[in-house]
């Protein structure tokens, strides 16, 4: 069996060289061509995979190692009798992590305690309400607005306009698709308060650049920070220069979940062709890289909060990184962008530490607890 697979995913071999010879292609490069006679097709988000790609192919099988789905034709798989899936939260957690470095970051440039701040998650599935348990767990308030949950649960969800309205910081983590293009346009930035922060992490055209770069230019008092840009790899460098934070579509590229992402194709693989799994991913993940973290009781919460996160992660790094690269002519930016994703270092999550706090210290244990890392 031949596989053809992004030459940006990890442990291909450790999980697939088994099947067959497995062919690497850069991401952007997976033609027709390169997908020959090829039955298994294993992408990331940068490869298109429709009826262009695969009418007359061999494949049978298309696994992304990815959350989103936005780059895959599904109508098409099923009309062609094709199995795929996608790794479905594999990397949540980065997300998260890297929204946490954001909202650091924005408080120290601001001076608005982040404990003062009213939060709105749009879009509360594997990222969303991961980071709305958080935060929550920090005893922040948080609005939750998730239409297609709220049709199936009820609960306490609440609309977009109430979120624009009432939250002073703005999370966005909903796929990209017909109904969330351009969730926020014009329209939608007009509404928010002076002093607003607004977070994307989830696809570049959830919102709208070209009017989000307007907006700014207007000197509307809004912080941004943006991991996704329409238009990818070629952002916006008048955009990006107004962010707070710039990165290039890194926010769930810690080490954990991109292994996690390759070993939940597998495990998808396996079953799609009633195989037994041979391989796990707890023989090949590296073990933590910090042992347990000692704190004293007297240590201030707020401090320990962002000591504790940015022991693990910090996006300001990645900012920088980013930014260097936009001077470049837009050839050189593109590379750059792609660049800066294959040669990423690698990170870990938060909710991988072991903290100890000597003595009792009901608010720092509470901190420890919502950040998802053991209290031992
Ligand atoms: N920047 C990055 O590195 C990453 C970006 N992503 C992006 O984040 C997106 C979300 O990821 P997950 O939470 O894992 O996906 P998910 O599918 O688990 O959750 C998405 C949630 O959005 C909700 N939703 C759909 N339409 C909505 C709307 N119009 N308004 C509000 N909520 C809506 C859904 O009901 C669902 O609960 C992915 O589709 C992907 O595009 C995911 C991982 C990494
Ligand atoms: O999982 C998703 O969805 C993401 O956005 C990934 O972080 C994208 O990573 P690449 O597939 O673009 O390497």
């Amino acid at each position: 069996m031949q596989i053809v697979a992004d030459e940006n995913i990890p442990l291909l071999d450790e999980f697939f060289a088994g099947f067959g010879p497995v062919s690497r292609y850069p991401g952007r490069s997976i033609d027709r061509a390169a997908v020959g006679d090829a039955e298994v097709l294993l992408v990331r988000s940068v490869t298109r995979v429709d009826r262009a790609l695969l009418a007359g192919s061999q494949v049978r099988f298309v696994g992304t190692c990815t959350i989103g789905t936005d780059h895959l034709d599904l109508d098409y798989f099923k009309e062609a009798g094709i199995a795929w899936s996608s790794a479905p939260g594999c990397n949540a957690r980065g997300v998260v992590d890297y929204v946490l470095g954001c909202l650091l970051s924005l408080a120290e440039k601001t001076g608005k305690p982040l404990a003062e701040r009213r939060y709105g998650v749009v879009g509360a599935g594997q990222v969303g309400a991961r980071l709305v348990q958080v935060l929550r767990g920090l005893g922040w308030q948080v609005l939750v607005c998730d239409p297609p949950r709220q049709v199936l649960e009820g609960g306490d969800f609440v609309d977009l306009p109430t979120i624009l309205r009432e939250c002073d910081v703005i999370s966005l983590h909903t796929p990209l698709d017909d109904d969330t293009r351009h969730l926020l346009g014009a329209a939608e930035l007009a509404q928010l308060s002076a002093g607003s922060w607004l977070i994307n992490a989830s696809r570049g055209a959830v919102v709208d650049n070209q009017a989000l770069l307007a907006h700014l230019r207007g000197g509307a008092e809004l912080q941004v920070a943006l991991d996704v840009w329409e238009g990818e790899p070629l952002a916006s460098r008048d955009l990006a220069q107004l962010c707070h934070i710039a990165t290039p579509h890194i926010a769930g590229y810690s080490l954990d979940g991109k292994l996690r992402g390759t070993a939940q194709i597998y495990q998808a693989f396996c079953a799609a062709s009633d195989l037994v799994e041979q391989v796990q991913l707890a023989d090949l993940l590296p073990p933590a890289w910090l042992g347990s973290i000692d704190l004293q009781s007297a240590t201030n919460p707020d401090w320990a909060l962002a000591m504790l996160c940015r022991a693990v992660y910090d996006p300001r790094r990645d900012d920088a990184d980013f930014r260097r690269t936009l001077l470049g002519d837009e050839a050189q930016r593109r590379a750059a962008f792609d660049a800066l994703r294959k040669h990423y270092p690698p990170r870990r999550e938060i909710d991988g530490l072991h903290v100890r706090i000597q003595g009792d210290a009901p608010e720092l244990a509470k901190r420890v607890r919502a950040l998802g890392s053991t209290l031992l």
